[in-house]
């Protein structure tokens, strides 16, 4: 491996401290604790997992967490219901519902009945609005976690050519909406590109976030290039015994490491960065909401 590895894990960490310290100082302060409410629908064990970490780490930097677990086959009322409960708490300044929902909620009428300003997660029309017309907004986390990981290893990432490869609303296209305001050359690539390998030779930035285990080999990185990868797959691991399983992104890993100028791993990537970001945007939440100096270097 020749790359550079980008230690998100490590980052992430970092980014925790300083949103500890936000959090400390607004408690002694002025008597505020920001408070995050997550709302899980449904038993999906990946999901469980994340709402758990998100907790522990939201508990960890001194905020209030809120766990709200609903039944698969809850009624949109009852959601909506529950998010109009949450938008009208002064104890909670974000508001998570947890993605993908099941089927027979309306995702987009269940994101847009967020408050816009405790809309952590960035998907209400109005913060994607604001992103595009590159107004203050609460930004997605899993980009921005991107995006301040990009910022500390280049610096200026002005005139770069950066690729995106996954046009979706959570990822893909507020990946690009960023490196656009980096001013990067941005493509975004999909499942309808031509000739993805050789678009994907062009950047010197390349964003994979495919969903498709390892998709993206060494021969389509170009040399030097920094590559992020979102991707988050579990496949079967054999080798660590019958039934056993492990994570791995959307890039081959030693493939492109050996090519790339830098990399990030999964796991300890971009998925750390992306609960930091969520811890984060609370408190820039909590802070807008009170009329407060938000915390420098944790958002866009
Ligand atoms: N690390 C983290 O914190 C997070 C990780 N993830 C992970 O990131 C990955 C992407 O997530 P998400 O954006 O939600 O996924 P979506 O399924 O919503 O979007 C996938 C995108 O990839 C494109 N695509 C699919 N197949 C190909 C192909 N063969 N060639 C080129 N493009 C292709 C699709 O194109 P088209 O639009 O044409 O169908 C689509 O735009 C997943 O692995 C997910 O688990 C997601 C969120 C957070
Ligand atoms: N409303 C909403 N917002 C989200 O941000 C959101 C969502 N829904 N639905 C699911 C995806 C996925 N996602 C991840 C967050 C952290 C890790 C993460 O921390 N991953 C660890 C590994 C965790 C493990 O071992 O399973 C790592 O990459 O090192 C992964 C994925 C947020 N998402």
């Amino acid at each position: 491996m020749s790359a550079t590895l980008i230690d998100g894990k490590a980052f992430a960490a970092r980014v925790r401290d300083k949103v500890a310290d936000h959090v400390t100082r607004l408690r002694e302060e002025h008597g505020i604790v920001p408070g995050l409410a997550v709302v899980l629908v449904g038993e999906d064990p990946a999901s469980q997992v994340y709402v758990r970490s998100k907790g522990k780490q939201t508990v960890e930097c001194g905020m209030a967490s809120f766990e709200h677990k609903l039944d698969a086959d809850t009624p949109e009322a009852d959601l909506l219901a529950l998010v109009a409960k949450l938008n009208a708490d002064p104890e909670v300044h974000g508001i998570l519902v947890q993605l993908p929902l099941p089927a027979h909620l309306d995702s987009d009428l269940v994101i847009n009945s967020i408050d816009p300003a405790k809309d952590v997660d960035g998907f209400h029309i109005s913060n994607v609005g604001l992103l595009g017309t590159g107004q203050k907004s609460m930004v997605p986390c899993t980009p921005l976690g991107c995006l301040m990981m990009l910022r500390d290893h280049h610096g200026s990432l002005s005139g770069m050519n950066a690729v995106v490869v996954g046009r979706s609303n959570i990822v893909g296209k507020p990946m690009a909406q960023l490196l656009l305001g980096e001013s990067c050359t941005v493509t975004i690539a999909h499942s309808r590109t031509k000739d993805l390998p050789e678009v994907c030779r062009r950047a010197d930035i390349l964003v994979a976030a495919v969903g498709r285990p390892e998709m993206i080999p060494g021969d389509w990185v170009k040399p030097g290039a920094t590559v992020i990868d979102v991707g988050i797959n579990r496949i079967d691991a054999p080798e660590k015994g019958a039934g056993k399983t492990r994570l791995v992104g959307d890039v081959a890993f030693d493939g492109c490491a050996a090519v790339a100028g830098a990399i990030t791993p999964v796991p300890g990537g971009v998925g750390p960065m992306t609960i930091a970001c969520l811890l984060a945007n609370t408190v820039t939440a909590c802070c807008r909401a009170n009329g407060l100096a938000e915390p420098e270097g944790l958002t866009a």
